[in-house]
């Protein structure tokens, strides 16, 4: 399976700067390629192409996002995100996007301090991509995968909980 990966920053990819004292998001994919390392049976055609907290994105960081989609010819699509905005992201392009299955995915923990979250939450994203699932924009975070409109971080827990 072919799998293509947009990173766009968030936690999931902070690392402690021991310099300013405090966690950044890097412009590489390192917490990233250490997950993939260890999937053999997948393809992957990472692309780094936003590199910020999700909190800071502007239209424009969301319309790059859209037009990598656009032009994107993979079926199938990750896209690691802060989890602060994943649902404004993903409602931006649910009407905009046809026939592709996309799923956001992040951590509230970064992969550098705790690798358990950010690997559970993307893998989890490969094996429902693998899956017979429709075209539809997802959600991947704490044990669930569902459209993304169903799956809330709810801040009072710290974790993504399906809405009723
Ligand atoms: N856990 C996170 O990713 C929160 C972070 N503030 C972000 O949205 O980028």
């Amino acid at each position: 399976m072919k799998i293509t990966v947009l990173n766009t920053g968030g936690t999931f990819n902070k690392r402690y700067n021991p310099i300013k004292g405090q966690l950044e998001v890097p412009t590489d994919n390192i917490a990233l390629d250490k997950i993939v390392k260890s999937c053999h049976n997948v393809q992957f055609d990472i692309k780094n192409i936003v590199s910020k907290d999700s909190l800071d994105f502007t239209q424009e960081d969301r319309e790059t996002i859209l037009k990598e989609i656009q032009n994107s010819t993979s079926e199938n699509i990750i896209i690691i995100h802060g989890t602060d905005t994943v649902d404004l992201t993903s409602k931006f392009i649910e009407d905009k996007i046809q026939g592709k299955k996309i799923v956001f995915t992040g951590a509230m923990v970064p992969m550098s301090i705790d690798e358990v979250e950010a690997t559970m939450n993307f893998s989890q994203a490969i094996g429902f991509l693998n899956a017979p699932i429709e075209n539809g924009i997802y959600l991947s975070m704490h044990g669930v995968v569902v459209e993304h409109s169903k799956l809330v971080k709810d801040r009072s827990v710290g974790q993504f909980l399906v809405k009723n």
